[in-house]
């Protein structure tokens, strides 16, 4: 693995240690290693099947929702391994917090869409529910286009709005860290700069972790990078380290399109 240079004073959020995936008897993640920084943006890479939505979804044990699906090994998260039994998965999946590539806004309001999850976890007055949603729709940089129709439904948003939307609900309940699954591959080029340009915006805020196919995305919105390659992590470093001069010869071949 890379060293990375730790004079820049970097806080890791979330520490994965010898992690293993099995979907039933399938090893998709072999004895993967990595560290996700505070407030910067991580971005997975790799060909198609190489396990990147897998590693991002046992980040908040989204895994367990399925039977026959297990992680071994360590993930540590504010002090505790949130692999081991007995955690408590709602409130982790509010502090890490997960938006889909395909935009999946709740058949309800654009108001109810952001103030549901928070019920979950707050009792908050009418005033206080009013001023979360309007913040939480600024931080998803969709205030001032909803701001006349918080009633209508949050279906009836563009793509590149919808996905906003779920920005904005995962960021409501507070998370610290935001997982992002191919978030603009539904959306069309203008939509997409949008939500690339709301990523640079909420990583003053949150720790971000994306995966993506599209290299240039990766170079543009992530300040580390990991490559991975058939369940591995062939290798993560500085995003501009890794696309400038990657250490290895298969993450080369990858990003100069000679492979994958
Ligand atoms: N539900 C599942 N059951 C069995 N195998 C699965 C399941 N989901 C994924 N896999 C397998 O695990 C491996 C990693 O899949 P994953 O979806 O994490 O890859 P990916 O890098 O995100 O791919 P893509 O870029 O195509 O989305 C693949 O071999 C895939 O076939």
């Amino acid at each position: 693995m890379q060293t990375i240079d730790q004079s820049q004073n970097l806080h890791t959020t979330v520490e994965v240690k010898d992690l293993n995936f099995y979907y039933g008897d399938f090893h998709s993640l072999k004895n993967v290693n990595l560290s996700i920084y505070e407030k910067k943006v991580t971005a997975f890479i790799g060909p198609s099947g190489c396990g990147k939505s897998t590693l991002l979804r046992t980040l908040n044990r989204m895994y367990d929702l399925y039977p026959g699906q297990r992680a071994e090994g360590t993930i540590m998260y504010r002090g505790r391994n949130i692999l081991e039994h007995g955690q408590d998965v709602n409130m982790l999946r509010a502090k890490i917090g997960m938006v889909f590539q395909k935009p999946t806004p709740f058949p309800m309001s654009i108001y109810e869409n952001i103030a549901f999850g928070v019920r979950l976890y707050e009792k908050l007055s009418k005033g206080q529910m009013d001023e979360r949603v309007e913040w939480a729709l600024n931080k998803a940089a969709l205030w001032g286009e909803v701001k006349d129709k918080l009633k209508q439904s949050g279906l009836s948003l563009s793509g590149g709005q919808q996905q906003r939307l779920c920005i904005a609900r995962a960021v409501a309940v507070k998370p610290d860290v935001l997982l992002l699954d191919e978030p603009t591959s539904a959306l069309d080029p203008i939509s997409t700069v949008k939500i690339e340009e709301l990523i640079s915006e909420l990583k003053k805020d949150y720790t971000i972790t994306i995966v993506t196919h599209n290299m240039q995305q990766a170079a543009r919105c992530s300040d580390y990078t990991t490559y991975m390659y058939l369940g591995e992590l062939v290798e993560f470093g500085e995003t501009d380290q890794i696309f400038m001069n990657p250490a290895k010869r298969e993450t080369q071949d990858y990003i100069t399109g000679r492979f994958g």
